[in-house]
């Protein structure tokens, strides 16, 4: 008789938990069922209850614990699922059949995948998994989400008394695997006096020092200085500022996403620090280059780019005349892919010399849409992707590394080079600004570890889109640009960059153990190896 196959798909979508159960045995045509769960049980339950309560109304006889990873992995992926409620006790635990022993005091050390070794804890002074994880994530001094911890193959819930792990043994090892947190990196940059500054003759107010990744203004004390993660000034070039994303590529390779955004008032060096072509490559260049030089015959590399303006994406890869695909795209959430913007064009790239291509060919077409459209190019939030697909059996993985240069929303800036706006251009930047706003009010409930209310991050599309960065599953790196001569946007703009340096993330590996495929969004389906399903259990 051919086996049992259930698959489980979850998402959290127009207030409610949506749960797809699919259970065939590869002979019949499947059987699919889907459950909502209204937002007040979803709430309410804590994980393994809501488990629980849906198991008990599926008519497809799906189990409690089939539905425990696919709701853990939604909840670490910020998207729900009793995001607010303590864990209850696996069910690991509620099955524990270990014979009974004498509880002997035990000595514990732990070791990560990665070979990091925490230790020793007590079972005296630690009695529980659970007590035990926070005190790892006190000596590190960030919080951690998702960790596991492992008893060879046993997985250890947190209720789970350490005195009664291992026997009679008095020392033991745990593997730690640890889903751990990684702070938001930011950098600011004082771009050189521009021609129009000085046209005007104003003077540089603000100073960078390198070396303690401070910014301040001369004449303002340095107790009233911008803390980041780096600071630039003037004399950087954009070899310096590489060190910000230099490690993205490998995360990429390995299956981390990541997102690099550049924010600043116009004319400040959004573009030129992104993008610029040779001699002064910037980051995204350089980290094309660095990819292909890293990345081997099992690696497929594929782009995207898009443009975001009025709420409005549009395919920048992709010719888009009235009534053609490539504009007006939504964006979709789904459990396989994660939110993704339906329809967009992607591109499979075999060099760097290609990618530049199709980040030069986007460009082109965004000042043609800019022409048509009377609209200044700051005013678009820009969006270039970077899709890395590692074929190599078990390892799979899929990877984004995405590349944002954020419209400037501010109406206040003086602009020395540009016409006064029309009422239409008014009424945009009005949609800009309540879309600057989202990302702030976003940035700072997370930021207050307020997370009572639901993040409102569908209030706009780019918050949607950059939920996986903003708290979420991917590693995320900020590029603050500034002028040396203005005050306020100077520090408007630094001061919001260093509110985001205590944003956390929680970076796990992409595309391991789900079904997407390259097809998905570049058209070679036939070099994906096609091993791996989501969330098969038989
Ligand atoms: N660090 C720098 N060194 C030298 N020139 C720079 C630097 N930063 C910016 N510039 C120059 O300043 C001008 C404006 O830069 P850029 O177009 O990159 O700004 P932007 O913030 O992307 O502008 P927009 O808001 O229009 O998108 C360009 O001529 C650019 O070459």
């Amino acid at each position: 008789m051919a086996e049992q196959s259930t698959v489980v798909e979850v998402n959290f979508l127009d207030r409610q938990l949506n749960i797809s159960v699919t259970t065939g045995d590869g002979e019949d045509s499947p059987a699919k069922e889907t459950l909502h769960i209204t937002e007040e049980d979803e709430r309410s339950l804590n994980l393994a209850a809501l488990a629980q309560k849906v198991a008990e109304s599926s008519q497809l006889g799906v189990l409690p614990e089939q539905l425990m990873e696919p709701l853990r992995e939604l909840r670490v992926a910020g998207g729900r699922a009793t995001g607010a409620v303590e864990e209850a006790p696996d069910f690991d635990e509620q099955r524990s059949d270990e014979p009974a022993h004498c509880p002997v005091e035990k000595t514990i050390y732990l070791r990560t995948l990665g070979g990091e070794s925490y230790g020793p804890f007590s079972s005296a002074t630690t009695h529980t998994v659970g007590q035990l994880k926070s005190k790892v994530s006190e000596q590190l001094q960030c919080p951690l989400r998702q960790q596991r911890l492992a008893y060879g193959q046993e997985l250890l819930p947190d209720g789970r008394r350490l005195d009664e792990i291992g026997g009679g043994q008095t020392v033991i090892e745990l593997q730690l695997m640890l889903l751990s947190s990684e702070k938001c990196r930011v950098a600011g940059r004082l771009r050189p006096m521009a021609p129009w500054e000085l046209q005007h003759e104003m003077e540089a107010i603000w100073e960078a020092d390198q070396q303690e990744a401070r910014v301040w203004m001369r004449d303002g004390s340095k107790d009233d200085a911008i803390s980041l993660d780096f600071a630039f000034g003037p004399g950087a070039q954009n070899e310096d500022i590489f060190c910000l994303v230099a490690d993205l590529p490998q995360k990429a390779l390995e299956g981390f996403s990541s997102a690099v955004l550049a924010l600043g008032a116009r004319k400040t060096g959004k573009s030129f620090s992104l993008n610029a072509l040779e001699p002064s490559e910037g980051l995204l260049p350089r980290m094309s280059q660095e990819l292909f030089e890293r990345a081997d015959d099992s690696v497929v590399i594929g782009v995207s780019f898009m443009s975001l303006y009025h709420e409005d994406f549009r395919d920048l890869l992709s010719p888009h005349t009235p009534g053609t695909p490539g504009r007006n795209l939504n964006l979709r959430e789904s459990q396989t892919r994660g939110i993704y913007v339906q329809g967009l064009s992607t591109r499979e790239v075999k060099s760097h010399e290609e990618l530049l291509h199709f980040l030069t060919m986007g460009r082109t077409q965004l000042v043609m849409d800019c022409t048509n459209m009377e609209l200044d190019s700051s005013e678009v939030t820009m969006i270039f992707t970077i899709y890395v697909a590692h074929l190599s059996g078990a390892d799979a993985s899929l990877a984004q590394i995405q590349v944002v240069e954020l419209a400037d929303s501010n109406s206040n800036a003086q602009r020395w080079h540009v016409a006064a706006p029309s009422a239409g251009a008014a009424r945009l930047r009005d949609r800009l600004q309540a879309s600057m706003r989202t990302l702030q009010d976003v940035v700072s409930m997370l930021t207050r570890k307020d997370q009572r209310r639901p993040i409102p991050y569908r209030n706009s599309k780019l918050t949607r889109l950059l939920q996986s960065s903003l708290g979420g599953g991917h590693l995320l790196r900020i590029l603050a640009t500034a002028s040396p001569a203005d005050q306020e946007q100077t520090e408007k703009t630094l001061r919001f960059a260093s509110e985001l340096r205590q944003l956390f993330n929680y970076p796990k590996v992409s595309g391991v153990g789900t079904s997407l495929r390259p097809g998905h969004w570049m058209p070679s389906p036939r070099r994906w190896n096609g091993k791996c399903m989501l969330h098969r259990q038989r």
